[in-house]
């Protein structure tokens, strides 16, 4: 939904306009991933009612391959409300529905194509001992493990044990590492020093400032955010993440693949949503 400002507590903002699309962080993660052109697969779970279908759909348009994505009868499928304001920032609310009965079921069922995985991308919509079961089945077969750690909640030490690279954002930084983070280009790379004790491979995005990376060997790269006229925030950090992982995952440098993912959030964050496909 579309309005000069986001609601305070109590107040009703009259609104321009209000559209349905898409989303689930990992459905967009997957669909900017296939649009590099690179074979994308995605597990997860939808309802058998019309919002299900509406996502399924959408993948099968994009070229995910959803031979994983499971019929849950039990609930509603995933839903999110986000409210823009006029400068293209949102709040937003989700209703996990289905993606909470993700589990070892859905993970054995897809072992074949979780050995085949060279790159898993895993995100905090689903339950945390789903990622830990699909993190190890990719690991065992010689896979990598990229987490997007969004929305904002604690990893197991089980998973944070399983990745190789972590992909956050200034919020989701300041929820692991307990410290403020300021969104600039050296408060994202203090902030990804500090997860490097933990993780092998940090990036932290910064948002309109851009995006810093750094690994455990001490390597560090600073990019700086595209400047653009900002039409919608909403999915730049999902289409960050899927284009990053598969430039990685089709053997770009780490510097590369933070180049092409910033450009992509750039030119997305400057497209309207209701012209976005
Ligand atoms: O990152 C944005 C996405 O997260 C939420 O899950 C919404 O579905 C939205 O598409």
């Amino acid at each position: 939904m579309m309005g000069p400002a986001r609601p305070r507590k109590g107040e009703t903002v009259t609104g321009t306009s209000w559209h349905p699309k898409s989303g689930g962080k990992g459905g967009n993660q997957a669909v900017s991933s296939a649009r590099t052109g690179i074979a994308t697969s995605m597990i997860g779970a939808v309802a058998d009612d019309e919002f299900g279908r509406f996502l399924i759909e959408n993948l099968d348009r994009k070229n995910v391959d959803h031979t994983f994505v499971r019929r849950d009868a039990s609930h509603s499928t995933g839903m999110s409300v986000a409210i823009f304001d006029a400068e293209g920032d949102y709040g937003a609310v989700i209703v996990s529905g289905s993606n909470l009965t993700l589990g070892d079921g859905d993970v054995a069922a897809a072992r074949d194509l979780l050995d085949r995985t060279t790159l898993l991308v895993l995100q905090s919509e689903i339950p945390d001992a789903a990622n830990v079961a699909a993190a190890r089945a990719v690991k065992r077969a010689g896979g990598r493990i990229l987490i997007n750690a969004a929305p904002a909640r604690p990893l197991s030490v089980d998973l944070q044990c399983l990745v190789d690279i972590i992909v956050v954002n200034a919020i989701e930084a300041e929820m692991l590492t307990g410290l403020p983070v300021v969104e600039t280009l050296d408060g994202a790379l203090q902030a990804a020093k500090t997860l490097a004790n933990v993780f092998p491979e940090v990036v932290v995005t910064a948002g309109g400032a851009g995006a810093a990376f750094v690994n455990r060997e001490g390597d560090e790269i600073l990019i700086e955010a595209v400047k653009v006229d900002t039409r919608s925030t909403h999915g730049a950090g999902d289409e960050f993440i899927g284009v990053l992982a598969a430039e990685i995952a089709s053997g770009k440098t780490m510097a590369d693949a933070l180049q092409k993912a910033n450009m992509a959030a750039a030119k997305l964050v400057s497209t309207p949503e209701k012209d976005r496909v």
